[in-house]
C-alpha cells in the first residue's frame, strides 16, 4: 500500500529549501557557463526519444537533492505496490492496471490468484478481429453493405485518448471516416450525422459506467436517427456496438452482448485508451499500429519500473514538476508539440493530470499546506508563438514548459520541418537566455533609433529569460514513439501523486456538478418560476425559462 509521508517533512525537502535560497536568483546562463557538459550530465537518449531536461533550474546537488525526495516518499514501494494490482485507488478500493494491457503476448500478471491477462488478451483477440472484418469491409451493415464511418460516443476518457491518438497517428489512416461525439449539447450528434449514411455507419457506445448522462443521451438519439431509417430493431446489432464494464447497462440499452467488448474497473477512464475504448483507435489505423502502441508504452512501463530514479524519464520529469510547483510557485506547465498531428495532445493530460492530481485532500484524509497538480495548456508550435508566447517570454507567471518534436516529418513538403524546428530551437533558447537590457539598446542603435527612442523602448525589449523548458526530441512520431510518449506523462503524474500524498486515480471533484445538474434537470421541464437556489441560479434559470 502507498505510505502516507508529508513531502515537505522530509530531510530532502529540508535541502531542497536551501537549494531554492541558492539558485532562486541564478540565470540558467550562468548554470551553463559553469558546467560545459551539462548537456550531457541532465540528458536521457531513450530508444528514439531524446529528453533534454538541462534547460531547468537545477544544478547537480539539486537533482540529487530530488532523487532523494522521491526516495524518502517511498516512490519505489509504490511503483511496485501499482504494478502488482494492490488497490492503491483506495477510495474506489480498486486496484490501477492500465499497464497491464500493455502486457506483451506470452506474459503474466497474476493478482489475486488470477491471471488478468487472459482476460486481457481475449478482448485484444476480439478487438483485432473484429477492427479487421470492419476495414477489410466483411462486417456488412443492415442492406448489406460495408462500412464507411465510424462515430466514437464517449466523454472524457472515453473520448479523450482515442481522439488523440487517431489525430496523432493520422499518417496511419485508412479508408474509414472517423467521428467523435462527446458534447451532449444537440449540436455535436447534429453536425456529425449529417456527414453519415444509416446504412453504413458504425456507432461505438464508448462509457466505462454505461451511466454517463452525455453518452447515453447521444447514443439513444444515436439509435433514434439510425432506426427512423432502418426502421427494424434486429438491425441495430450490425451498427452498434458498446465498450463497457457494465454489461447490464449494455444490454439494457439494446447492445447485443456478442458486440460488447469489456474492460475492467482497475482500468481508470482517463487511463483507458489501451483498453476496449481504444476500439476506433484499432478500427481507424488498423489493429497491429494499436498493438505498437501498446508496445511503445510498455516499453516506458519497463523502463520506469526498473531503470534508477537518476536515469529514470517519467521521475525526473516529475521531480522538476515538483520543483517549480512548491519551490517557485508555477501555477502552470505548459506542453507544446511542434507536431500538427498532436495537436490534442496537451487537451488529453488536462484530463490525464488535472483529473489525477487536482487534490486538495491527502491520503489520510486530511488538506494539505502545499500546491497539488499544476494547470496543464498548451498548443500545438507555431500556432502558440503568435498566440500566447508572449506571456511565457515576458509575462509575470513562471511557466514551465515542454517542448515535443520529431526529427523527421510525416509530411516532408519542401523546407516546412526545417521552419518547424528551427522554431523548436529557438523558443528554448529564447526562453533560457533572453535578451538583456544592453543588447536591446545595441540593436535599437543599430536599426536607426534616436537616443531618447532608444532609451524609451528598450525596456520593453527585454527578456529576463531564465524560463525552464524541456526538450523532448523523437526521431518520429510513429505509434510506438507516440505510446511511450503517452505513458512517460502517465508515470509522471503518477510519481507527482505520490510525492503530493495524494490519491490521482480517483476524481471525486466531477461529482457535484453532475448531482446539481440531475437535481436543476426537472426544474427545466415546467413553465414555473424558480426559488429553490441562490438568487443568482434562480435569475439565470428563470430568464432561460422565459427566453426558450
Ligand atoms: O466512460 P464513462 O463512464 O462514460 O466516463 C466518462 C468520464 O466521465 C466522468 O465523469 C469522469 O470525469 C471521467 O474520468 C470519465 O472518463
Amino acid at each position: 500500500m502507498l505510505q502516507s509521508v508529508n513531502f515537505t517533512k522530509t530531510t530532502a525537502y529540508k535541502n531542497l529549501t536551501e537549494d531554492f535560497k541558492r539558485l532562486e536568483n541564478k540565470h540558467l546562463k550562468e548554470l551553463f557557463s559553469a558546467e560545459t557538459n551539462r548537456q550531457k550530465q541532465f540528458s536521457i537518449l531513450w530508444n528514439d526519444i531524446f529528453i533534454d531536461y538541462s534547460k531547468n533550474r537545477i544544478d547537480a546537488k539539486t537533482f540529487s537533492n530530488l532523487i532523494s525526495l522521491a526516495k524518502e516518499v517511498g516512490l519505489e514501494s509504490a511503483i511496485k505496490s501499482q504494478f502488482s494490482g494492490e488497490k492503491i485507488n483506495q477510495t474506489e478500493n480498486r486496484a490501477v492496471l492500465h499497464t497491464a494491457l500493455r502486457k506483451q503476448f506470452g506474459q503474466s500478471l497474476v493478482v489475486e490468484g488470477k491471471d488478468i491477462l487472459t482476460d486481457i488478451f481475449a478482448v485484444k483477440k476480439q478487438m483485432k478481429e473484429f477492427s479487421e472484418k470492419v476495414i477489410s469491409g466483411n462486417w456488412k451493415g443492415y442492406t448489406g453493405k460495408a462500412i464507411t464511418d465510424i462515430v466514437n460516443i464517449g466523454i472524457g476518457g472515453s473520448d479523450l485518448g482515442p481522439v488523440m491518438v487517431t489525430e496523432a497517428l493520422k499518417a496511419y489512416k485508412n479508408h474509414l471516416n472517423l467521428h467523435f461525439v462527446s458534447n451532449v449539447d444537440g449540436t455535436h450528434i447534429a453536425e456529425t450525422l449529417k456527414k453519415c449514411n444509416p446504412e453504413t455507419t458504425l456507432f461505438l457506445i464508448a462509457s466505462k459506467t454505461f451511466t454517463t448522462q452525455e453518452t447515453m443521451a447521444n447514443a439513444f438519439s444515436a439509435r433514434n436517427w439510425f432506426l427512423a431509417t432502418a426502421k427494424d430493431d434486429a438491425a441495430v446489432s450490425k451498427h452498434f456496438v458498446a465498450l463497457s464494464t457494465n454489461s447490464e447497462q449494455v444490454q439494457k440499452f439494446g447492445i447485443d452482448p456478442t458486440n460488447m467488448f469489456v474492460f475492467w474497473d482497475w482500468v481508470g477512464g482517463r487511463y483507458s485508451l489501451w483498453s476496449a475504448i481504444g476500439l476506433s483507435i484499432c478500427l481507424g489505423i488498423g489493429y497491429d499500429n494499436f498493438e505498437l502502441l501498446l508496445k511503445g508504452a510498455y516499453e516506458m512501463d519497463e523502463h520506469f519500473r526498473t531503470a534508477n530514479f537518476e536515469e529514470n524519464i517519467p521521475v525526473i520529469l516529475a521531480l522538476l514538476g515538483v520543483w517549480y510547483v512548491n519551490f517557485f510557485g508555477a501555477a502552470s506547465h505548459a506542453i507544446l508539440p511542434y507536431d500538427q498531428y498532436l495537436h490534442r495532445f496537451a487537451a488529453y493530460f488536462q484530463q490525464g493530470d488535472m483529473e489525477s492530481n487536482g487534490k486538495t485532500v491527502d491520503r489520510s484524509g486530511k488538506r494539505v499546506d502545499y500546491q497539488t497538480g499544476p494547470i496543464i495548456w498548451g498548443e500545438p508550435g507555431t500556432n502558440g508563438q503568435h498566440a500566447f508566447y508572449q506571456l511565457i517570454h515576458q509575462g509575470t507567471q513562471m511557466i514551465p514548459a515542454d517542448f515535443i518534436a520529431p526529427a523527421q516529418s510525416h509530411n516532408a513538403i519542401g523546407n516546412h520541418h526545417q521552419l518547424l524546428m528551427s522554431n523548436f530551437f529557438a523558443q528554448t533558447e529564447a526562453l533560457m537566455n533572453g535578451k538583456t537590457l544592453d543588447v536591446a539598446e545595441a540593436e535599437l542603435v543599430k536599426a536607426g533609433l534616436s537616443a531618447e527612442e532608444v532609451n524609451k523602448l528598450a525596456a520593453f525589449k527585454v527578456f529576463e529569460g531564465n524560463k525552464p523548458t524541456n526538450s523532448i526530441l523523437a526521431k518520429k512520431i510513429t505509434p510506438e514513439v507516440l505510446g511511450s510518449l503517452i505513458a512517460m506523462y502517465e508515470h509522471k503524474i503518477f510519481v507527482q501523486g505520490v510525492i503530493w500524498n495524494i490519491f490521482s486515480y480517483d476524481q471525486w471533484g466531477v461529482e457535484l456538478g453532475k448531482q446539481l445538474a440531475n437535481s436543476i434537470l426537472p426544474e427545466l421541464e415546467n413553465e414555473k418560476a424558480i426559488d429553490s437556489h441562490d438568487s443568482s441560479t434562480n435569475g439565470l434559470i428563470n430568464l432561460y425559462k422565459n427566453w426558450k
